[in-house]
């Protein structure tokens, strides 16, 4: 687990309000006289949003749903900026931590306004926060780069002005647009007006889509809306065929996702609490890997899912038997599909990420080899060579 660790990570979906330390949460109800909190001891919170959040025998997308009701705790405590800032600044510290270096971090500005605050406030607090975060994770001795998505809710009819939001704070600490809440009943075209004004100004959006629901949310997320990634995507594997002898048929869309090298943003402990997924053994992101899509992990919430970069890739090594050369990938992968410009995320790649796996695969084969000699010298100890 160390040395998963120590490796540089990438996050391309990361919840803001699915990611709060339980401690904050509860000292933050503290001082806004938030009452409806489920537990008040930190631990035992942390508990409750793991439990409330598990719901895989749900059917029809009601996983999702049931998953979703635990953002209102979240969100009643990140009304306020000091709250933004403080919640921002312990993400960026806590990715940084855990040994991410590139981020973005996606949240919706229309949940925060409750108290009183504006759209533009409630960016700006968070911006600010993931910069002393930032601050404060150099000053730890980790370096991390966190960039903010904004989302529109989907059954809300705010996209248009969370787009002009995100374009707005574009180069200011925003790097994308992102729509997000229930699939079932809202299609992504919904919100088209808000995809071609983005279009239009030649900025950058994810979609979520094909996570409760199917392959028409993915093919409207694409085909529709233009959505430059997919958050989760795993229903992909509805139109990929695979034969009892393990030969594989791609329908017309998978075929298209993986020609155009789509990011999929997979989240496997989101998923195996939401339904979409039944374990992690069985989770698609074996066999998209395997025919290489252009595949990422990712962590959803953090809270929520008592997880974290590390621990999804704890998952998937033990799932997959996945190596140090496996994890170089899905980060390479997360960094060419992060929405900042390709130069600096060129510049992740060779100057951090590669040299940070080399370092690792380096201390790894040394370890071997002093291994190798020991077991060497024993066993020549052992027959009473070299004693005379
Ligand atoms: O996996 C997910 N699927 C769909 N919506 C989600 C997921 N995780 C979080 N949110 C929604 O996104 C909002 C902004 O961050 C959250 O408040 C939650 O309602
Ligand atoms: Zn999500």
């Amino acid at each position: 687990m160390d040395h998963i660790r120590r490796a540089p990570k990438a996050v391309l979906h990361d919840h803001l309000d699915g990611g709060l330390r339980p401690a904050t949460i509860v000292e933050l109800a503290d001082a806004v006289g938030y009452g409806d909190l489920p537990e008040t001891d930190p631990a035992q919170l942390a508990i409750w949003f793991r439990e409330a959040a598990d719901s895989p025998a749900l059917e029809g997308g009601a996983g999702l749903e049931r998953y979703l009701e635990t953002f209102a705790h979240t969100c009643a405590v990140m009304q306020t900026r000091d709250a933004l800032f403080r919640v921002a600044a312990e993400c960026a510290e806590d990715l940084a931590a855990d040994g991410v270096v590139y981020a973005e971090v996606r949240y919706a500005p229309e949940q925060h306004l409750e108290a009183g605050l504006t759209l533009e406030e409630v960016v700006e607090a968070v911006n600010e926060g993931f910069r002393e975060g930032e601050r404060r994770a150099l000053a730890a001795g980790h370096r991390i780069r966190v960039g903010a998505l904004l989302t529109a809710m989907r059954h809300a009819a705010r996209s248009l002005e969370i787009a002009e939001l995100a374009n707005r704070y574009r180069d200011l600490g925003v790097v994308g647009f992102d729509i997000a809440g229930a699939e079932a009943g809202f299609p992504p075209t919904r919100h088209l007006d808000a995809f071609e004004y983005l279009k239009r100004e030649n900025n950058h959006f994810t979609i979520h889509a094909g996570e409760a629901f199917g392959l028409p949310s993915i093919w409207q997320a694409l085909q529709w809306c233009g959505a430059d990634r997919l958050g989760h995507g795993v229903r992909l594997i509805d139109d990929i065929q695979v034969a009892h002898d393990g030969s594989v048929k791609l329908g017309r869309l998978a075929a298209y996702v993986r020609d155009k090298r789509v990011p999929l943003e997979m989240c496997p402990t989101s998923n195996l609490q939401t339904g979409a997924a039944p374990s992690y053994a069985e989770h698609p992101i074996g066999l998209l890997r395997r025919l290489h899509f252009r595949v990422t992990v990712n962590t959803d919430n953090r809270l929520m899912g008592g997880t974290s970069m590390s621990q999804e890739f704890a998952h998937l090594v033990n799932a997959f038997g996945y190596t140090l050369d496996d994890m170089q990938w899905f980060t390479v992968n997360a960094m060419k599909s992060a929405f900042i410009p390709f130069d600096e995320r060129l510049a992740m790649i060779n100057d951090v990420i590669k040299p940070g796996y080399a370092e690792l695969k380096s201390e790894w084969l040394f370890r071997q080899a002093a291994a190798e000699t020991a077991v060497a010298s024993e066993s020549t100890r052992d027959q009473g060579v070299g004693q005379g």
